[in-house]
């Protein structure tokens, strides 16, 4: 029996790579033209995919793997057993893509409109404004006209998807959509594991929401923001407040010594998308890893197209399942928070190359953290001053303590920040997949979320005619978000990890791994796995354990929690935020 699934297997594996390679070209056509003509050719492949999906993951639930020897004989057969939307009915599996594509559309097509004068779109013209503007008013208005235009389209959508989602679950064998987007992770203590890991960094994330509070209560003042209360969601650099790095400026710890901004070192050295591209294939192969192939410059899209073409700009990248086309799609502008974004995007490329000779049903992460971690871990040696100095980047690097706590600071308004948003997105979408949350509350268990895990709160009265949460990507685009509250965890624990096989002794926020051949293998060898092992084998191959632990993370941010714990002592502060609600200025 054994020989007759290794045969089913081979027949999958062949009609599997050009049966996605067709869909994924369709997806990719549609994405970067977006035309009905290309739209209906996308829905097309999407529906054929299915078909294909539902005949191999009917014939594979024949086998009784039970007693199979090969247990990744049996993980295979586990992995094509798992159907998804193709397990509907013919006529709910075409509404379910039609939901999908229109919300994507309406997400991607939604733009502000000033009284007078052109709609501006959400990258990189409401992105620039809730990062650089510093007018309270200003800020609320793109805030505002955001959620406006494209919550409340989203939002009698939303249902129909989670009732379609949820049936496709239950057809496949899992309790609801949330049941079966955990079940990737092979974990029956996930939540509670999240939970803990959550709790362990918590004190972190106390104290810097304190301290930069304060630092917003002094530039905005106490009509707008008390120090016992939370912040306002529109007052932190970014369109979700899922990232506080563009309000540096306001909260820096030591404004007199150096602050990292290379930024304006690359556009005065004429950086190119390109560039930025080239940089991270060099410090890849620095490593020992792959270079990218040359299919990858030839269609990659790694601009805004100029010929008036309408695209998604959601940043992405692409396997094409034939073993040479990997692809980034990216509306790449020249500055830091790009050049990081294009090393987290060369990770997932890296990822795709290391596995591309495997049978396709593993060109998988050893779960969806681990491809989203790749890249972030080689990103956070790009953030050192080190790296940026060898880069002509930096021109002055001071090391004393000032600077490091700028620095440190500059790293903490990024992942640090980002831990309770990346841990509440899917605590929302799984309440509401498994009825906890019904459709008549979505706006308030959202909000309820948002004051609990990040102690924000609306700038203005929100009702259930908005769906706030339909503001943010991953939510019209179906895209589960705990994978990047794990890759927080995890890819400091393979920083601690690599920068050890790499030979340096220093403190972990000094850590460059550039060149290191010992630091490449390691993450190398386990990209090799795919998904053919369980990750905790893949997590002990790189840091010598099998469990996800906060302890790297806490470590790398010790000097600056020390100062943070003292500056809070210091202005007395109260950590969390006792008050909850925001000080809505016009009286209600
Ligand atoms: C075909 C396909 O879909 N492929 C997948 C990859 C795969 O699954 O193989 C893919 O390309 N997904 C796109 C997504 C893009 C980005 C994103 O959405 N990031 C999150 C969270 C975050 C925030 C800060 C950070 O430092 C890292 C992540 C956000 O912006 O909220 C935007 C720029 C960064 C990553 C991605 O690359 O993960
Ligand atoms: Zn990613």
């Amino acid at each position: 029996v054994t020989s007759e699934a290794n045969k089913f297997l081979d027949e999958y594996n062949n009609t599997t790579q050009s049966v996605w390679n067709a869909y994924t070209e369709a997806v990719w056509n549609y994405t970067t033209n977006i035309t009905e003509y290309n739209r209906q050719q996308m829905l097309k492949k999407s529906f054929l995919t299915a078909q294909h999906t539902l005949y191999y993951g009917t014939k594979a639930r024949h086998f009784n793997t039970t007693n199979f020897t090969s247990p990744l004989l049996k993980r295979m057969l586990w992995k094509l057993k798992e159907m998804e939307r193709a397990s509907l009915p013919e006529n709910d599996l075409k509404e379910y893509n039609e939901l999908l594509t229109n919300m994507e559309t309406i997400y991607n097509a939604a733009d502000v409109c000033l009284e007078k004068g052109p709609c501006i779109p959400l990258e990189p013209d409401l992105s620039e404004v809730m990062a650089s503007s510093r007018d309270y008013d200003e800020l609320l208005w793109a805030w505002q006209g955001w959620r406006d235009t494209v919550g409340q389209q989203l939002r009698p959508i939303y249902s129909r998807y989670v009732e379609l989602s949820n049936k496709a679950a239950k057809l496949n064998g899992h309790t609801d959509t949330g049941d079966s987007w955990r079940v990737v992770y092979e974990s029956p203590t996930l939540e509670k594991d999240l939970e803990q890991l959550y709790h362990e960094m918590k004190p972190l994330y106390l104290n810097l929401h304190a301290y930069v509070r304060r630092a917003l209560y002094h530039y905005y003042g106490s009509q707008h923001i008390s120090l016992r209360g939370p912040i306002p969601a529109h007052l932190l650099g970014n369109m979700w407040a899922q990232s506080w790095t563009n309000i540096i400026d306001l909260v820096i710890p030591f404004p007199s010594s150096t602050q990292m901004d290379a930024t304006m070192a690359m556009k005065s050295q004429r950086w190119t998308p390109i560039k930025m591209f080239e940089e991270a294939d060099k410090f890849f192969q620095s490593l020992g890893l792959l270079p990218v192939l040359p299919e990858f410059w030839v269609k990659s899209m790694l601009e805004k197209p100029l010929d008036g073409r309408e695209v998604s700009c959601q940043t992405s990248s692409w396997d094409f399942y034939n073993g040479k086309d990997f692809r980034v799609k990216q509306c790449t502008e020249v500055n830091m928070e790009d050049l990081l974004s294009v090393f987290h995007e060369m990770g997932h490329i890296q990822y795709f190359m290391q596995y591309k000779d495997l049978p396709v049903v593993l060109r998988e992460g050893a779960n969806p953290g681990f491809h989203e971690a790749m890249g972030d871990v080689v990103a956070l040696s790009v953030s050192t001053p080190s790296y940026l100095h060898n880069s002509e980047l930096l021109i002055t690097q001071i090391e004393d303590y000032e600077s490091e706590i700028n620095f440190l600071m500059s790293i903490a308004l990024e992942k640090v920040a980002f831990i309770p948003f990346s841990y509440l997105m899917d605590q929302f979408r799984w309440k509401i997949f498994d009825g906890r949350i019904s459709k008549e509350d979505y706006n308030q268990e959202w909000w309820n979320l948002r004051l609990k895990y990040q102690g924000i709160c609306p700038p203005l009265p929100r009702s259930e005619e908005d769906f706030d949460a339909g503001s943010k990507f991953h939510i019209p685009g179906n895209v589960p978000y705990i994978r990047y509250f794990i890759s927080s965890v995890i890819q400091f624990q393979f920083h601690e990890a690599v920068c050890k096989a790499s030979g340096f002794t220093g403190p972990l926020h000094k850590c460059n791994i550039y060149n290191s051949q010992e630091a490449g293998k390691l993450l190398g060898d386990v990209m090799k796995l795919g998904f053919s092992k369980p990750w905790p084998e893949a997590m002990k191959m790189i840091t010598g354990q099998y469990n996800m632990s906060a302890k790297s993370l806490m470590k790398y941010f010790k000097p600056l929690l020390d100062w943070l714990v003292a500056e809070n002592i210091r202005q007395e502060e109260i950590l969390g935020w006792p008050e909850f609600g925001c000080l809505i200025s016009d009286g209600t």
